[in-house]
């Protein structure tokens, strides 16, 4: 976890305004911040949400457990620290300026944020399916979602950590009701969980009756906000969104090249290096299968969010092109 020294001095920085850091649009990326920026521009998205008034969250403990968090994340090619803080600004881009935040409780939120910056942790750049077919120690623990259940499990062991439980100060009651919302949030960023989740969801929106106040809608509505979130950088300005896309081609060709290696097996397309003239057909199969499907539902819902679909569909048509 997080030293007394890196703590001491977040606790005591400035932190620059929401405004600064470009947090409430669907445009922010974070390449130019520090690591100390990354920090800070945290902070602000906690204090911007009235979450440390709101839960009695000690401002220290708030810093250390936001550079623990940070900590433990790998520095791997894409699934690091940098892509957790694009999914969590994702999120409160969506609450605040996707309007959003009016159909969730303050605990919801304080959930969400937090989910988001955990969803990854501990990420070793390689998937699910590979954790099986090597038979890690992790797949022998969870058989299903594997990593996402590996993820959660960083959270509690940070929150159990010496001073950095940001929900000491909450009621037995709401400290269960927000282990569940972030436990049911990092469990539904398996995509593989996300297939089964939208043709619910495109059911009950189908069937156009909506009081997301239901206990099994919420989890459903959440479960997509986090996919959205997770895979918002194929929304993003075209050149943001290709390099970001070379980050997660790097990372995935790393991993198939210890499947060559390790496993002496033939890696899956997405995977092979070999054959990475192939990336902007895969962009184009990833977007309709999984992204626009996605935010087309729920900007039909929540129009405000309509930036993640168009922004979606014009690197679409740019992928396209380069297919051609
Ligand atoms: C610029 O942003 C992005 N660029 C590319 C991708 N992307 N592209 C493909 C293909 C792709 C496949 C998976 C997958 O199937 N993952 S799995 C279940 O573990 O095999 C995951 C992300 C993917 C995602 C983003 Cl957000
Ligand atoms: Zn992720």
């Amino acid at each position: 976890t997080a030293s007394t020294e890196d703590t001491a001095k977040l606790c005591q920085d400035v932190i620059p305004s929401a405004e600064i850091y470009n947090l409430y649009s669907f445009h922010f990326h974070d390449f130019d911040l520090s690591d100390e920026d990354t920090c800070r521009a945290t902070l602000r998205m906690f204090l911007q949400c009235n979450l440390v008034e709101k839960f009695h969250i000690p401002y220290d403990v708030l810093c250390r457990w936001i550079l623990s968090v940070k900590k433990n994340y790998r520095p791997v090619k894409y699934h690091n620290w940098r892509h957790a803080l694009n999914v969590a600004q994702t999120m409160f881009a969506m609450l605040k300026t996707g309007k959003m935040e009016r159909f969730m409780s303050d605990l919801e939120i304080l959930g969400l944020l937090v989910a988001c910056l955990c969803h990854d942790l501990d990420h070793r750049g390689t998937n699910n399916a590979f954790q099986t077919k090597t038979e890690s120690p992790l797949a022998i623990l969870y058989s299903t979602s594997t990593m996402e259940h590996h993820h959660f499990d960083q959270c509690v062991m940070i929150l159990n950590s010496e001073s950095n439980n940001i929900f000491q100060a909450l009621s037995p009651c709401d400290y269960k009701d927000v282990m569940r919302v972030v436990e049911t949030a990092i469990l539904s960023t398996d995509l593989a969980m996300y297939f089964k989740k939208k043709s619910k969801f495109l059911e009950l929106v189908e069937n156009g009756e909506f009081d997301w106040q239901s206990q099994e809608k919420k989890e459903l509505l959440c479960g997509m906000m986090m996919t959205a979130c997770d895979v918002s950088a194929i929304a993003k300005p075209w050149e943001v969104q290709h390099k970001v896309a070379k980050l997660v081609a790097d990372e995935f060709f790393d991993q198939g090249d210890l499947e060559k290696l390790q496993l002496n097996q033939q890696p899956i397309a997405m995977m092979d290096r070999e054959k990475k003239d192939e990336l902007p057909q895969m962009q184009v199969g990833f977007i309709d299968m999984i992204c626009l499907p996605l935010y087309k539902v729920l900007s039909d819902t929540f129009p405000w969010i309509q930036p993640l679909y168009t922004g979606t569909m014009e690197n679409r048509q740019r992928w396209q092109d380069l297919a051609e």
